[in-house]
């Protein structure tokens, strides 16, 4: 568990973190996110140590993190950054392997890690072992990069818009790769990143910083539906924010039972988002979909009326 108890960072006279207090339970994905300059980066740099806080306590598992020798951080505290901070002069598998090296591994165990990490993270070995920073794309480096966060098999992840200057597709496939490597590992995340719809599908946290200081931190439903002033409003988009709730709600959650009438043509799978089921009524000009489950089978309805909230006495 990560604590933050009045955390303030000074760079000289500028207050780059003001007065913070945060909490992150075990095996929870907290995502800090506002405006350039806030102090996002400061504070997932304070947690490490990379950056001394200036006031205030930083306890991991109750324990102050000024307390611990420099190798405990680097074995329990994982660290994955935009421009991937890999050595351009190391092939890939050394550079997976530094912490694991660091902290005296031995060399076959070291090896083996890495050949697990690559099968994790979906880079063939043969392909990618030997190969230099400079002969990857962005998305393999990017993939590299959390595969050496990952090796000391650290209890947290810090991750520094991790996947920030990506194409939108690849950024997808890693967000969906860091959801199922999560569902397996429960590690404890802090993850920072200007990409709002990346924020909403990642976090079980939200806190939204602004000028050093946190103004509203819970889950991204509960920030959408009630934000707490106009800044965390267009954060979180202003308008757009009812498709934005839409693309974290299953289809299952608004869906009615099968009726006695027909079934309607059009198809939609229980575990889509409400905003998908949005779009295929739009693109197919229709108000009824059937909700099929993983086998193709009808399970239930979903009307346009219930996709939008209304209750079932209204339809
Ligand atoms: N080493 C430093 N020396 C002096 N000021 C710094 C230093 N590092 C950060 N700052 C200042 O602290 C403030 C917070 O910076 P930080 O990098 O934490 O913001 P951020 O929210 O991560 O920004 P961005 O989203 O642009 O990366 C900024 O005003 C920045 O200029």
């Amino acid at each position: 568990m990560i604590e933050l108890i009045h955390v303030t960072k000074r760079f000289g006279d500028a207050v780059a973190v003001d007065d913070i207090s945060l909490s992150v339970g075990k095996g929870e994905l907290c995502v800090l996110v506002g405006t350039s300059g806030c102090g996002k980066s400061t504070t997932l740099r304070m947690i490490n140590r990379l950056i001394e806080h200036s006031d205030g306590e930083i306890h991991l598992d109750g324990q102050p993190v000024r307390e611990f020798r420099e190798e405990v951080l680097r074995r329990r505290i994982g660290y994955a950054i935009q421009s991937t901070g890999l050595f351009p002069h190391w092939t890939v598998e050394r550079n997976i392997g530094l912490v694991p090296r660091l902290l005296k591994w031995p060399a076959n165990r070291v090896r083996e890690r890495v050949e697990e990490l690559m099968a994790l993270l979906e880079l063939s070995m043969t392909e990618f072992a030997d190969k230099y920073p400079s002969q990857l794309s962005g998305g393999q480096a990017q993939r590299v990069g959390v595969a050496r966060a990952l090796a000391a098999d650290p209890e947290i992840l810090l991750m520094d818009e991790p996947f920030g200057a990506l194409d939108p597709i690849t950024r997808e496939s890693l967000q969906d790769e860091l959801a199922r490597l999560q569902a397996r590992l429960h590690k404890t995340i802090v993850f920072v990143t200007h990409d709002m719809d990346e924020a909403l599908r990642l976090a079980d946290r939200l806190v939204v910083m602004n000028q050093g200081r946190i103004v509203q931190q819970g889950h991204p439903i509960e920030l959408l539906r009630a934000p707490a002033d106009a800044f965390v409003e267009s954060l979180l988009g202003g308008e757009d924010r009812g498709l934005k709730e839409a693309a974290l709600l299953p289809v299952s959650e608004r869906m009615s039972p099968l009726g006695p009438g027909p079934l309607a043509e059009e198809r939609i799978a229980r575990h889509a988002t409400l905003r998908e089921a949005l779009s295929v009524m739009l693109w197919r000009h229709v108000e009824h979909l059937a909700v099929v489950d993983d086998d193709e089978v009808p399970i239930g309805e979903l009307s346009l009326r219930r996709l939008v909230g209304a209750r079932d006495h209204d339809a």
